[in-house]
């Protein structure tokens, strides 16, 4: 089951112009990257799927389950862009208290803490305080924090932004692993290059609306004829983010 937008709006303050002008949109299967330049709106979609922002008017909601709910904040996770290391835990007790906000048992918790610090290669780091873990570590325990009750669908908000090329890269193939039959991952990044071919859609949002959501291989039929490889997602990113809004693709 997927989440569903259903003429979604939302503005930040009581009287603000929308930022997410009335948005329908089902977050497909698989691995989607989620492109568009900075304030396009690509962290408030993802913190209105996550159910931390409900939506002005319209719905998002996850077969018959509302984003308020608890039942679908179980199925959800969101990874923000940023990481806080919580003072006085280890990487263990910080991931095992995310997977207890979702509703898990304390020791279910512990133990489904320490099997996702595993999925992301972080066992070995299990009990150092959260604090002193480097950068990229840290944007390991938010990516087990993410797993670590079992979610559906992970909304991970620019995971590899500020990373070197080597460390992006590896980042990069953990993430592109996490998604399956069963679960959905929507990742927001700058990095059109690099992640565009990888994904098995793309989602490309503008000022709020989206002007392309389908497989990566249609994204990238974008791109001019005669293009380099090297260059074609960034030549179809250039030339979908010129098209009207989707009006209809659900
Ligand atoms: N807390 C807030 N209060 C008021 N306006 C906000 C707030 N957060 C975001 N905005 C505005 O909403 C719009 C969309 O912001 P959002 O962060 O969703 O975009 P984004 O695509 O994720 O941008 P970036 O790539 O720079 O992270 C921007 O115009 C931004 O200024």
């Amino acid at each position: 089951m997927s989440i569903a937008f259903d003429s979604c709006s939302f503005g930040y303050g009581r009287a603000g112009t929308p930022v997410i002008p009335g948005l329908d949109y089902i977050v497909p299967d698989g691995f989607t990257v989620l492109l568009g330049p900075n304030g396009a709106g690509k962290s408030t979609l993802l913190k209105l799927a996550s159910g931390l922002y409900q939506p002005r008017s319209g719905t998002v909601r996850m077969g018959g389950l509302a984003s308020r709910e608890f039942a679908y904040l179980k199925q959800v996770a969101w990874m923000p862009q940023t990481i806080i290391p919580m003072t006085g835990l280890t990487a263990r007790e910080q991931v095992a208290y995310t997977g207890w906000l979702k509703g898990m048992k304390k020791p279910d918790a512990w133990d489904a803490a320490l099997a996702a610090l595993d999925r992301v290669n972080m066992a070995d780091r299990a009990d150092v305080r959260a604090k002193k873990l480097s950068g990229g570590q840290l944007r390991r325990v938010g990516v087990a924090s993410a797993l670590v009750h079992g979610a559906r669908t992970l909304l991970l908000d620019e995971p590899t932004a500020g990373m070197d090329p080597t460390q992006r890269r590896v980042f990069r193939d953990l993430i592109t692993g996490l998604a399956t039959d069963e679960v959905r991952v929507l990742m927001s990044t700058h990095d059109i290059a690099d992640l565009a071919e990888e994904a098995d859609q793309v989602t490309a949002l503008q000022e709020g609306r989206i002007t392309f959501t389908g497989p990566t291989h249609a994204f990238l039929a974008h791109a001019p004829q005669g293009t380099p490889e090297a260059r074609r997602a960034e030549a179809a990113y250039t030339a979908v983010s010129a098209l009207a809004p989707v009006q209809e693709y659900w």
